[in-house]
């Protein structure tokens, strides 16, 4: 049937991975996130791994071919067992969403995830004690925040227009709010 593709969009640090846990909790979604792929290739050693490293410990976008691919790969991977894809981290820029569409197909829903820059870089900074990111700290959180603002937020108008997006909101016992329901989206089965 159908394939469902939720999208998951928000800062550096906004809780992204975090909100996708819970919803893979609930729901059962196949959760992708593409910087942890891109953090599993680097792991690997390979040579697209070397190149990948650089990139990313600038806390610059990787080229669009090479992200999509390992989304797709991914996405192929796990097709008999999936109900659906939680995609994370991904599309950074409006001309990885028109790719998205084209190679894959069009999502169900952007979700969200809204939080200050100051909460964001705090976060961050938390996390870079322990997280052993080379991209945890405090010049590339900067770098990460400003091409945030600068090509991702774009993303959310550019998906705004076609009435797919969710804001999700976080309470402070990290229940997850999600502005209107998507519940009657998330609990399609293919
Ligand atoms: N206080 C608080 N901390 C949170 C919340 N959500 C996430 N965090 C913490 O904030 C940090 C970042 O959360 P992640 O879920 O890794 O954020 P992300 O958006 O996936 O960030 P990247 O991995 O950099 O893409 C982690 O250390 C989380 O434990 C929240 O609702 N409240
Ligand atoms: N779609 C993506 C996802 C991640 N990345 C790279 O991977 C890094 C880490 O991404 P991430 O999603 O794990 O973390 P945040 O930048 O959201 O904190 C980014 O700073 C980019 O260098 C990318 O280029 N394209
Ligand atoms: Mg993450």
């Amino acid at each position: 049937g159908e394939m469902i593709v939720l999208l998951m969009s928000g800062g550096p640090g906004s809780g992204k991975g975090t909100q996708c846990e819970k919803i893979v909790a609930k729901y059962g979604y196949t959760h992708l996130s593409s910087g942890d792929l891109l953090r599993a290739e680097v792991a690997s050693g390979s040579e697209r791994g070397k190149q990948l490293q650089a990139t990313m410990q600038k806390g610059e976008l990787v080229p669009l071919d090479t992200v999509l691919e390992m989304i797709k790969e991914a996405m192929i991977a796990k097709a008999d067992v999936s109900k659906g894809y939680l995609i994370d981290g991904y599309p950074r820029e409006v001309k990885q969403g028109e790719e998205f569409e084209k190679k894959i197909g069009a999502p169900a829903l952007l979700l969200y995830v809204d939080a200050k820059a100051e909460t964001m870089v705090k976060r961050l900074m938390k996390r870079g004690e322990t997280s052993g990111r080379a991209d945890d700290n405090e010049e590339t959180i900067k770098k990460r925040l400003d091409l945030y603002y600068k090509a991702t937020e774009p993303v959310i108008a550019y998906y705004e227009k076609s009435g797919i997006v969710r804001k999700v909101s976080r309470n402070t016992d990290r229940n997850m709010l999600i502005q209107s329901n998507i519940t009657s989206v998330l609990s399609l089965t293919p």
